[in-house]
């Protein structure tokens, strides 16, 4: 079944996104959407590391002090010279001046003392930590965005077919980033998949910290800690016989843990006699993918973010690039234009936005940015979202005269009427963070849809890429089994609608997870209204490009 776009789903999206993670600079998702925004985490690299530094060495240097007085304490009560011994002896304690310095140890001394050992100062460096972090104005991550993070992992792992031991190993296509996870990680990572029900990648990240606790020294976590999670993902994937012997090993382990008796009931309750009994004969792992989400859909999505293009080189010995001057002051400083396909005419406008305007626009946009928490369409389910951002992700014309200029030049690009176009859009991606296979345009059924704008659908989108992510976060068509890798200064150009203003379904598209790097986007969404003398409508859906791909001429 297919998830077409649901506008509703997407009001909720804007109006009821979290605010948990943001406030001046704003979140949006997270490793989506892990999940922390990579601004975000630009930001808090900036300050954070000189400042955490620099309050740590102040407490250490507060409790070095402390622990030296503790110690010194220590070493005069150890010390002969107290003959604090002789305080056993009589005669010691009925000469008025050692019975004084007795009593004295035994009561001031020792207050002072267990003050000492009580007051590490730690609340007092922990205010002033959070209270540094107030004062940055930049929201730190929280548990949601850790686990926001890992969920990231786990999509850029099916997505981009990373191994778990590889990722592990701090390996992330074909590069190794010196980085590597410890079992605590992995058993976080594969938490973060248990907590999703996501029991395929909680297994794999669990038997992966399995194996690292078994070689750390110390270990980063304790086996039992590991082996309950381990256990519940084999009995999910349809092995309640190794659910049951790990659960059993869990008892024996740790004796005083609180469900494992219970658990080894449970499970043994799950097989029969037979099996119960001969616990030597273990079936194979067999560790399926997720399957509650549209599965063929997403295969396809995958395929595609891999960079496995469908070729068709009849279309391809039609395409072409040319240079539109189709207005005298384009004459000038005409656009290059490269065709990527006709029916449905997808093009590239090259080098059509300036780093300034670039760095422009992601000033204005930042402070908007937030992470949202978005309802799963299939599965009902929340959703941490590091790839979508609020209604205020919105930039207004009058803004910013770039935001003017941008506008303007868009309606030079398109020859589209932009009185009547959404304000521009702005995402950015964090660590794979995406945006899964959607229409730009509302369907038939969603009659509420822009409703309010009173400007019809959605006909066209113009999709500037105002930077280049170094792997992974292309733009993909799901149904026409294409796709592209943004490109700095480039936009992206389609018409949602046939001629007749039907939606065209062909037009289904996805942004990939991006693997590393950073993705920013503008969206600008170009309405029906005040088209009428710019791409008149037809009573045929297929009048579409007969303009030979150029685009509807004025
Ligand atoms: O970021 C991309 O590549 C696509 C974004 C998109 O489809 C959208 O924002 O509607
Ligand atoms: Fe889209």
């Amino acid at each position: 079944m297919r998830v077409l776009f649901n506008f509703r789903y997407w009001l909720r999206v804007w109006f009821g996104a979290s605010l948990a993670f943001g406030l001046c600079i704003m979140i949006c998702h997270g490793a989506g959407d892990v999940f922390t925004a990579m601004v975000d985490l630009e930001n808090l690299l900036a300050g954070e590391a000189d400042m955490t530094a620099q309050v740590l060495d102040e407490y250490i240097a507060s409790e070095t002090y402390r622990l030296q007085q503790l110690k010194s304490f220590a070493n005069e009560y150890l010390s002969k010279n107290h003959n604090f011994d002789e305080g056993r002896d009589e005669n010691v304690v009925t000469n008025p001046i050692n019975a004084y310095l007795l009593i004295k140890r035994l009561t001031s001394d020792w207050k002072y003392i267990t003050n000492l050992m009580q007051s590490n100062n730690a609340e007092y460096f922990i205010k002033n930590i959070t209270q540094e972090r107030l004062n940055n104005q930049v929201k730190y991550p929280d548990d949601e965005d850790l686990d926001g993070a890992a969920i990231g992992l786990l999509r850029l792992q099916d997505t981009y077919h990373l191994n778990t031991k590889d990722l592990a190993n701090g390996v992330v296509a074909g590069n190794n980033v010196g980085k590597t996870l410890s079992g605590q990680d992995c058993f976080e990572v594969g938490r973060a998949a248990y907590n999703a029900k996501d029991y395929y990648h909680t297994l794999e990240w669990m038997q992966e910290a399995l194996d690292r606790i078994k070689i750390e020294k110390p270990p980063t976590k304790r086996e039992s800690d590991i082996l309950e999670y381990y256990a519940y993902a084999l009995y999910q994937q349809g092995n309640p016989k190794r659910a049951l012997v790990l659960t059993k090993r869990l008892a024996q382990i740790d004796p005083t843990h609180p469900r494992a008796k219970g658990n080894v009931e449970w499970y043994e309750s799950m097989l029969s006699d037979e099996h119960k009994s001969d616990l030597h004969d273990l079936p194979p792992i067999k560790n399926v993918r997720d399957t509650r989400y549209d599965i063929e859909e997403r295969e396809v999505y995958e395929k595609l973010c891999r960079g496995k293009f469908e070729r068709d080189l009849e279309m391809e010995s039609k395409v072409y690039c040319y240079y539109k001057k189709d207005r005298d002051f384009l004459k000038l400083a005409p656009f290059k234009v490269e065709i990527l396909r006709f029916e449905p005419l997808v093009v590239i406008f090259h080098e059509v936005v300036s780093d300034y305007e670039i760095s422009i626009v992601k000033q204005l946009a930042t402070p908007r940015l937030k992470r949202a928490t978005v309802q799963n369409a299939k599965t009902g389910e929340l959703e941490h979202a590091n790839y979508r951002i609020s209604k205020s992700g919105w930039l207004k014309d009058h803004e910013h005269p770039v935001i003017h200029r941008i506008n303007e030049r868009i309606d030079l690009m398109t020859n589209l009427n932009q009185e009547t176009s959404e304000d521009l859009q702005v995402a950015n991606y964090g660590i794979g963070g995406h945006y899964d296979p959607h229409f730009d345009f509302a369907r038939k059924e969603e009659v509420n849809a822009f409703k309010t704008l009173n400007t019809g659908n959605r006909i066209a989108t113009v999709l500037f890429y105002m930077s280049q992510p170094e792997t992974g976060g292309a733009t993909v068509y799901t149904e026409l089994g294409i796709g592209t890798y943004p490109q700095v200064h480039n936009a992206l150009f389609w018409y949602n609608l046939k001629r007749d203003g039907e939606g065209d379904v062909r037009t289904r598209h996805a942004a990939c997870p991006v693997l590393t790097g950073v993705k920013w986007v503008s969206n600008k969404w170009i309405h029906e209204r005040g088209q009428e003398f710019r791409r008149p409508c037809a009573l045929t859906q297929d009048v579409n490009e007969k303009y030979v791909g150029d685009l509807t001429p004025i």
